[in-house]
């Protein structure tokens, strides 16, 4: 119960409403109880020749009615106590129900901005299914507790107290008789339901496992077929429904074997109540319509208890879940944004001997890194692939953390700035383009939280150089993306990704690698264009091609982590090293 108790801030937040379910439930159930008191009242008048029955404060006179009327009477008396026990029934749902949901709600939004503020650690860390999964079974675990756990254990406890107390009312020694087999069925059922949760899983799992080898098998269709692997694909799936079937027929079983154990439980409990009732009655210590009523009271606690080895895995489950959740909730993030005040970046960037290595890597990405970018200045990275330039733009956005070495932003550390106002002040176009399943406007949008104008969005699609390509679609700027609409080829990927950056109109622009999927005249429009944009102070380019940074006041050449080689196109050039190699390199490429 150790993990559950992290929901009692939402019992705490929901309370009025809870207790007012709990009200409900007594109010239900003390209606409930009357049915049969009533019913035992009814009997015993008439059998005793007593002709005024009373029952919550009304009498039937039988004898000034006639005998229709009197049967009607206690018809309409008995509806109406079924009737206002299933209206309080209802608001208990309506309240319990609701507030079990409520909780589900404000939990999975808890969990849900959480997940936002966790780093890149805890994202390397943890799989996207057991994100989701937490954020979507473990949840629904938990709101079982919440909800029907909850309601179905208040019910018992107002239901037993309830029954016990008129049981007891109406004979102690045949209610401690009647009552022996309820805990023994409890248990089995317990027992049962731990037995049918693990064999479900196993089944689960089979299933999943048969999912798996049907959507392999047809993506790779083609595979199979040129292999001429059909029969031993056919085998495997055979084998693997042949396990499922396994685990589907012992779950048959087990559900065959439990509702007859059930019932034969409850026929004991009711054989007691008539054959002990029964002995009782010769000595007169119970009434006839005492044994009726008890027959009832046996029926009606039955579901209650039959519900409460149920109830019990329920809590497991939730327990276990919680536990899965609170994992993630406790977990920080690595990096924190610790100062609150003003920040409007005014252009310079300074690496100071920074070393940085990957969290289980041998060698450091960045080695003993050094170099300043001036207010105004165009900067590049260049060297091969795994050289260490997108570290760079990670560590400048904060994202790591070097072991060694001083991170300066107009001079001031990069720890002691307000972080949030510095990445406001950024636009960052990812090596890895990602889009939603959206329209295209929408997916430019997503780059500020300003809300901006159509113009401004046209805007800055022009300036990415892909206007025209979203204007030729026949929705234009509203064409859907993903899986509900269109497709891009992966340079109109790369532009829309440009143009999401440019709409939060930063001050340091970097570009990781984002055009290498568009032709050199497209890159050197687009590079004008962002030349020209007057509230870039800086562009960081990160680029295998030198075509895409030539133009830069400085282009910093890497290898292995380390700096290399520094200087404009020109210097480089002359200088007849690194960069030269890989400039040549490139010429011949190009003119293949
Ligand atoms: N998340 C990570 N965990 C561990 N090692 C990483 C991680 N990301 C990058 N590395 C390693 O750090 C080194 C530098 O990677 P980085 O992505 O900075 O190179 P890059 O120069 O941008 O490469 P490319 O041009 O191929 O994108 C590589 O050896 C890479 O394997």
């Amino acid at each position: 119960m150790k993990s559950l108790r992290y929901l009692n801030k939402y019992f705490l937040k929901y309370k009025w409403l809870l207790l007012l379910g709990t009200l409900f439930v007594v109010a239900s159930n003390y209606f409930y109880i009357k049915m049969p008191v009533f019913l035992k009242d009814v009997i015993d008048s008439i059998i005793s020749g007593n002709n005024d029955v009373e029952v919550i404060g009304l009498h039937i006179d039988m004898e000034t009615n006639n005998v229709v009327r009197a049967a009607l009477y206690i018809g309409v008396i008995y509806l109406s106590l079924a009737v206002i026990k299933g209206i309080f029934v209802f608001f208990m749902r309506q309240t319990i129900i609701k507030v079990s949901r409520f909780i589900e709600f404000d939990l999975k939004n808890e969990i849900y901005a959480h997940y936002q503020v966790l780093g890149y650690k805890f994202y390397k860390k943890n799989s996207t299914g057991d994100l989701m999964n937490r954020i979507a079974e473990d949840v629904s675990h938990v709101r079982m507790y919440l909800g029907p756990g909850i309601m179905y254990n208040i019910n018992l406890v107002a239901l037993f107290a309830m029954t016990v107390y008129q049981m007891i009312n109406i004979n102690a020694w045949l209610t401690l008789i009647v009552l022996i087999p309820l805990p023994i069925m409890s248990y089995l059922i317990y027992k049962v339901s731990e037995r049918i949760n693990a064999v479900s899983l196993q089944a689960q799992k089979e299933q999943s496992g048969l999912s798996t080898i049907v959507q392999e098998t047809f993506s790779g269709i083609r595979v199979v077929k040129a292999y001429g692997r059909e029969s031993e694909v056919n085998e495997r799936f055979v084998g693997s429904t042949k396990k499922y079937k396994g685990k589907l027929m012992k779950l048959v079983f087990i559900n065959s074997l439990f509702q007859p154990t059930i019932m034969c439980l409850i026929g004991l409990s009711t054989i007691l109540a008539i054959y002990v009732g029964g002995l009782f009655s010769f000595t007169g210590e119970v009434s006839f319509g005492g044994i009726v009523a008890f027959v009832s009271f046996v029926n009606s606690l039955t579901w209650p208890f039959a519900s409460l080895g149920w109830l019990t895995s329920i809590i497991q489950r939730a327990e276990a879940s919680q536990a899965r959740i609170n994992e993630f909730l406790h977990e920080q993030p690595e990096i924190v944004n610790e100062n609150h005040r003003e920040f409007t970046f005014r252009g310079k960037i300074e690496f100071r001997n920074v070393t940085f290595t990957y969290e289980g890597a041998n060698e450091p990405a960045i080695k003993n890194l050094s170099f300043t970018i001036l207010p105004g200045e165009n900067v590049a990275f260049v060297g091969r692939t795994a050289s260490g330039k997108s570290t760079i733009l990670k560590l400048l956005m904060r994202q790591v953390e070097p072991q060694h070495g001083e991170i300066l932003i107009d001079d001031q550390p990069l720890d002691s700035i307000n972080l949030d106002l510095f990445r406001d002040q950024t636009g960052i176009v990812p090596q890895e383009v990602f889009l939603f399943s959206d329209t295209i406007a929408n997916n430019i949008r997503f780059g500020t939280n300003e809300t901006v104008s159509d113009e401004e969005v046209f805007k800055v699609a022009e300036y990415a150089y892909v206007r025209h390509n979203i204007e030729a679609f026949d929705d234009g700027f509203n064409t859907m993306l993903g899986e509900r609409g269109v497709n891009l080829s992966g340079g109109q990927k790369q532009r829309v990704s440009i143009a999401r950056a440019l709409i939060r109109k930063p001050k340091l622009l970097l570009l990781d690698d984002c055009l290498s999927a568009v032709d050199t005249e497209t890159e050197e429009i687009i590079l004008k264009h962002l030349k020209e944009d007057r509230n870039v102070l800086n562009t960081i380019i990160v680029s295998h091609r030198i075509s895409s940074l030539r133009n830069a006041q400085k282009i910093i050449v890497l290898d292995n982590g380390e700096k290399v080689e520094e200087g404009s196109h020109e210097q480089l050039i002359n200088a007849e090293g690194v960069y030269n190699d890989m400039y040549i390199k490139q010429l011949a490429e190009e003119n293949i």
